[in-house]
């Protein structure tokens, strides 16, 4: 049975989740949830709000970039030896000042940035972020994200940062969330309590509620890997791949994992970025690209892995380690695991 919003708005959400009609404001909805986190004395709705509001910057940018001056290379390269683009400098610099202004985060570890950045050293948070996801998307107009995860900091508020705050397991996420710079613009968020998502209504600025209580169907016949690089693939790969194309699955690349991950969110599918001689940990890395969207997979029903390990039990060894990964519908990366 297709499952309206509705019908999911009035059955799952009233039962376990406070209901939030479609249109809900942003604010009002991170408001209304409070009372749901672990530590709810506010600090973590205002992160969210600062993160909604440097989206809100990023993605006026975004949407001319063809305009202004931010197309192309910025000439320089990141730690994991990407090509930076202005506009992955751009959204780096946005999002570290809003989290600088808010005061909730002590130290963030971002893709643009080799060490974590100190903050507000009375910050009760760390967060870990991918200011722009798809770079290579970002001079044809086509979709790009940032993704972001938030952990509670272990130490004592006040006290100098220590590796404990910054390497945590996907599994001690406190929220974890995406935003979508698409032909709408959506931030797509989880706490621990399912997963919502907000369309941005520019002429007001704000995002209202227009996916409640998203979930992502068990199957689907929809396959996400850069062919490309088939070659290379460890043959458990080549072996699935063939068995989608055995089964009719649609290929689906766009090439921004956010993008793609989305798309399999509401339609069912699986992403695989496995490991490629290039790249024999993975491309995508764990810290700030696969442990949000491995959250939010979860709470929406599906599932994620490395090939071999949940995601979210991986103990990460340093900032940008890349892992294999292979998420989506949950019957479909069960049978990935299987090959
Ligand atoms: O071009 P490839 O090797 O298929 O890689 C594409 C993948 O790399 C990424 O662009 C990596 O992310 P960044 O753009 O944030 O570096 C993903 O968004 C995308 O899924
Ligand atoms: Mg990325
Ligand atoms: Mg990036």
């Amino acid at each position: 049975m297709q499952r309206s919003i509705n019908n999911a708005y009035s059955t799952s959400i009233e039962t376990s989740r406070i209901a939030q009609p479609i249109g809900t404001a942003l604010d009002r909805f991170i408001k209304n949830h409070q009372d749901q986190f672990a530590f709810a004395s506010g600090e973590l709705s205002q992160l969210l709000r600062d993160i909604a509001l440097a989206s809100k910057v990023v993605n006026r940018e975004v949407n001319k970039a063809g305009l202004i001056d931010i197309m192309g290379a910025a000439g320089s390269t990141n730690n994991t030896g990407d090509q930076q683009q202005k506009l992955d400098v751009l959204a780096n610099i946005r999002f570290t000042r809003a989290l600088m202004k808010g005061g909730e985060v002590c130290a963030l570890v971002s893709e643009e940035s080799e060490s974590y950045v100190d903050l507000n050293n009375e910050g009760k948070y760390v967060i870990a972020i991918d200011p722009l996801d798809g770079s290579s998307n970002i001079d044809v107009n086509v979709s790009i994200g940032t993704i972001f995860s938030i952990y509670r900091r272990k130490s004592i508020a006040g006290m100098p940062i220590q590796e404990e705050d910054i390497l945590q397991k996907g599994s001690d996420q406190v929220a974890a969330g995406y935003i979508l710079y698409g032909s709408s613009t959506m931030l797509v968020y989880t706490t621990g309590h399912g997963v919502n998502g907000f369309t941005y209504e520019p002429s007001l600025g704000e995002y209202f509620l227009s996916h409640p209580d998203m979930q992502m169907p068990a199957d689907g016949k929809i396959y996400s890997i850069n062919e490309g690089s088939a070659n290379s693939f460890e043959k458990p790969v080549k072996d699935y791949i063939q068995h989608c194309k055995d089964n009719n699955y649609t290929a689906r690349y766009i090439g921004s994992l956010v993008a793609d991950f989305h798309r399999n969110l509401l339609k069912g599918g699986i992403y695989i970025y496995p490991a490629t001689a290039k790249d024999p940990q993975g491309k995508l890395r764990l810290m700030y690209e696969c442990n949000a969207l491995a959250f939010i997979a979860e709470q929406a029903g599906g599932k994620a892995s490395s090939g071999k390990a949940r995601i979210l039990d991986l103990e990460p060894r340093h900032l940008h380690e890349r892992t294999p990964f292979y998420v989506g519908s949950k019957n479909m990366v069960t049978k990935a695991e299987s090959f």
